[in-house]
C-alpha cells in the first residue's frame, strides 16, 4: 500500500524537471494551449462590460439605435470565447493523450525488459494500475491541472483589474470575503487530501485483491473458500465505502461553501452598489457587470481550489511511474552462444534467493551433446532453480554455466534464450489461435509449423482446436487440459530449433492417456537434443533418461542410469519404492471402483 499512498507533492521541481521534456514533441500545441489563455481570459473578462454598456447606454435610455452593435459585438465575443476554448481545450487534451500514449509505451517497454526476479514480489494489479489509472492522472497534470490552473490565475487577475478600474470600493466590498473563503477553503483541503491518498490506496489494495483472486479462482472454489474470500472483499470494500463517503461529505461542503460566500458577496453588491445606484453614484449598467463579474470571479477561484487536489495526485502517480522507470532493467547486450551441438555444463554452482538460504550448493554437473539427463529429488531441492539459471533469469552466486563452452553470464540474454526450449511446469498461452502462440512473429513456414507440431505430437490436438488459426485459446489457454497445453508449449519450444531443451515436470500432474501422449513426444524430441528433464515421475525418468541425477538440498548427491541408481541403497532408489507403492495402491483402489460400478 506503502507506494499508492505516497503523498505528492503540489509542485516538485525534480518531477517537473523530467515531466516536460515528455512535452517537448507536442511543444507546439502545449505553447498555443498557454497562449490562448490570456485570449479567453480576455473574452471573459469582457462580456459583463458590454453588458453594462448595452445597459446604461441602450437600455436604461431608452436608446433602440445604440443596442444592435452592442449586442453583436456581446454576440461575436461570445462565439469567439466557445472558438478559443474549444481550440485550446481540444490541443491541450491531445497533448494529454499523446504523453499518456508515450508514458504508456515507454512503460510497457521498460516492463518486458525487467528482470523477471522483480515480478516476484509485483501484486499483478498494482503494475495494472501503474500502466493505466496512474498514467491517466500524470495525462491530466497538463491538461487539467498546469494549463487550467494558468487559465484560471489569468482569468482572475485580469477581473480583478477589470473590476478596479471600473470601481474600487465596490471591488474592495467584492474581496472583503475573498480571505475567508480562501482559509475556509484551505481548511477543507486538508481533510480532503488524506482522504483522496487513503481513496487511491484503498483502490489499489481493492485491485489488487480481485485480481488475485480471480488468477486463484478454482483454488477458491476448490477449497470451498467463497465465503471466506467475499469476507476478505468485504473488509477492504467497507473502509473504501468509508473513505469515499467521507469524501463525498468534504466535496459537499466544498463546493458549497464557495456557493454560500458567493451569495453573500452577490448580496452585499447588490445591497451596497443597489443603494448607490439609487442616489444616482453608480450606473444600474455598472451595478449589473459586478455582479455578474463577481459571479464569474468565483468560478475560478473554485476549479482553481479543486486543482490542489488534481496537482497533487498527478504528481504522486509520476513519482510511482518514475520509480517503474528507474527500476533497474535487465542488462542487454553481450556475446552469441557459441554454435554447437549444446554441450552444456554447471561448474561449482550456488545460488541463493535470499541470502544465507542457500538453494543451490557447489552444484556440478556436465551434459554431452544430445543426452537427455532427468533431475529428480525432493520438492524445493532446487531443481526448477536450475532451469532458471540456465536461462540467465536469475544469475548464479558462484560457479558458472557453460553452453557449447561459453559462459552464459556473458551472452545476451535473448540469443541465449532462442538456444533453450523451456516448457514450463504450468505452461502459459496467449489468447488467440495456436499460430499467434507458437510464432507470434508469423516467421515460420507452414512445413516447419507442420513439423514441431508432429515432433510434439499436438497435431490431432490442433485439427480438433480448428487449426492453425482458429482463435480457439481463451486466456491462459485455461480452455485446454494440462497436457494439452503442455503439447502446444512444447511445440512453442521446439519452433527455433534449440540447441538445448529443458522439460520442467512437464508431466508431474498428467496422468493416463494424457502423461502416456506427452511420454512419447519426449522421447521422441529428446532423443534429437541435449535435453534437461526435471521429473517428478521416476517412471519418466526411467523410461526416457540416458542419466538420471538426484538432487537434494541443492546438491547432487547420486547420478547414474536407472537400473545402476536402483542398485544403490540410495535416495533414489527409496523414492523409486515409495512410486511404485504409492502407483500400486491407486491401481488396487481404481480397481476396486471398477469392480464396484460393475456389481452396481
Ligand atoms: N522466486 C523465488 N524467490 C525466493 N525463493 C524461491 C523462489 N523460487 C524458489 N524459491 C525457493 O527456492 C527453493 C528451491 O525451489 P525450486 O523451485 O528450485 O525447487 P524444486 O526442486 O523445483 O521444487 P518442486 O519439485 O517442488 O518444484 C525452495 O525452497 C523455494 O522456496
Amino acid at each position: 500500500m506503502a507506494d499508492d499512498e505516497m503523498r505528492g507533492r503540489l509542485l516538485d521541481g525534480r518531477l517537473l524537471a523530467r515531466f516536460v521534456p515528455l512535452l517537448r514533441p507536442y511543444r507546439r500545441l502545449a505553447l498555443l494551449g498557454f497562449a490562448l489563455l490570456p485570449l479567453i481570459s480576455l473574452t471573459r473578462a469582457g462580456q459583463p462590460l458590454l453588458l453594462g454598456l448595452a445597459i446604461d447606454r441602450s437600455i436604461v435610455p431608452g436608446d433602440l439605435a445604440a443596442l444592435p452593435p452592442l449586442a453583436l459585438l456581446l454576440l461575436l465575443l461570445v462565439v469567439l470565447e466557445g472558438a478559443l476554448v474549444f481550440g485550446q481545450n481540444y490541443g491541450v487534451q491531445l497533448v494529454g493523450q499523446r504523453v499518456m500514449a508515450d508514458l504508456r509505451r515507454v512503460s510497457f517497454a521498460r516492463l518486458q525488459r525487467l528482470p523477471p526476479r522483480w515480478f516476484d514480489w509485483q501484486p499483478s494489479g498494482r503494475v495494472v494500475t501503474r500502466l493505466t489509472s496512474d498514467i491517466e492522472q500524470v495525462g491530466e497534470l497538463f491538461g487539467s491541472g498546469i494549463v487550467s490552473a494558468c487559465g484560471d490565475l489569468m482569468t482572475l487577475g485580469m477581473i480583478l483589474a477589470v473590476m478596479l478600474r471600473l470601481h474600487g470600493p465596490l471591488t474592495l466590498l467584492t474581496f472583503a470575503l475573498v480571505p475567508l473563503l480562501v482559509l475556509a477553503l484551505l481548511l477543507i483541503r486538508r481533510p480532503m487530501r488524506q482522504l483522496m491518498r487513503r481513496l487511491r490506496a484503498q483502490t489499489a489494495s481493492l485491485g489488487a485483491f480481485v485480481a488475485e483472486r480471480v488468477n486463484g479462482m478454482a483454488e477458491v472454489q476448490i477449497f470451498g473458500q467463497q465465503q471466506r474470500s467475499a469476507a476478505e472483499f468485504e473488509a477492504l470494500q467497507q473502509p473504501y465505502l468509508t473513505t469515499a463517503l467521507a469524501w463525498v461529505r468534504w466535496e459537499t461542503l466544498f463546493y458549497a461553501s464557495v456557493h454560500l460566500f458567493g451569495s453573500l458577496t452577490l448580496a452585499a453588491i447588490v445591497y451596497f452598489g443597489g443603494g448607490q445606484v439609487v442616489q444616482e453614484q453608480l450606473s444600474f449598467g455598472l451595478l449589473v457587470a459586478f455582479i455578474e463579474y463577481a459571479r464569474r470571479f468565483f468560478q475560478p477561484l473554485t476549479e482553481l481550489a479543486s486543482k490542489f487536489s488534481v496537482l497533487q495526485t498527478s504528481n504522486a502517480a509520476l513519482e510511482r511511474i518514475f520509480a517503474l522507470l528507474d527500476e533497474p532493467l535487465e542488462p542487454v547486450g553481450g556475446t552469441m552462444p557459441p554454435a554447437g551441438a549444446g554441450v552444456l555444463g554447471f561448474e561449482a554452482l550456488s545460488f541463493s534467493y535470499q541470502p544465507q538460504t542457500p538453494v543451490l550448493r557447489q552444484f556440478d554437473l556436465q551434459l554431452a551433446a544430445g543426452e537427455c539427463v532427468a533431475l529428480v529429488g525432493d520438492t524445493g531441492s532446487g531443481k526448477s532453480t536450475l532451469a532458471q539459471l540456465l536461462l540467465g533469469f536469475y544469475a548464479p552466486d558462484e560457479g558458472r554455466i557453460l553452453l557449447n563452452g561459453g559462459d552464459i553470464a556473458a551472452m545476451d540474454k535473448t540469443a541465449l534464450r532462442r538456444q533453450i526450449g523451456y516448457v514450463a511446469q504450468e505452461p502459459f498461452l496467449f489468447c488467440g489461435s495456436v499460430r499467434q502462440n507458437l510464432d507470434p512473429a508469423g516467421a515460420a513456414s507452414a512445413e516447419r509449423l507442420a513439423q514441431v507440431l508432429a515432433e510434439a505430437g499436438a497435431e490431432a490436438l490442433v485439427t480438433r482446436l480448428g487449426g492453425l488459426d482458429a482463435p480457439a485459446i481463451g486466456p491462459r489457454g485455461r480452455n485446454l487440459s494440462s497436457g494439452e497445453r503442455q503439447l502446444l508449449a512444447l511445440a512453442r519450444a521446439l519452433l527455433p530449433q534449440p540447441q538445448v531443451l529443458v522439460l520442467d515436470e512437464a508431466t508431474s500432474h498428467l496422468d493416463g492417456d494424457s502423461e502416456a501422449l506427452i511420454y512419447r513426444a519426449l522421447a521422441r524430441v529428446a532423443r534429437r537434443r541435449t535435453t534437461l528433464m526435471i521429473v517428478h515421475h521416476l517412471r519418466l525418468a526411467a523410461q526416457v533418461a540416458d542419466r538420471i541425477v538426484v538432487l537434494h538440498q541443492g546438491r547432487l548427491v547420486e547420478q547414474g542410469s536407472h537400473a545402476e541408481l536402483l542398485a544403490l541403497p540410495g535416495r533414489y532408489a527409496r523414492l523409486w519404492h515409495l512410486q511404485q507403492l504409492q502407483q500400486q495402491a491407486q491401481e488396487t483402489r481404481s480397481a476396486g471402483r471398477v469392480t464396484g460400478e460393475e456389481t452396481l
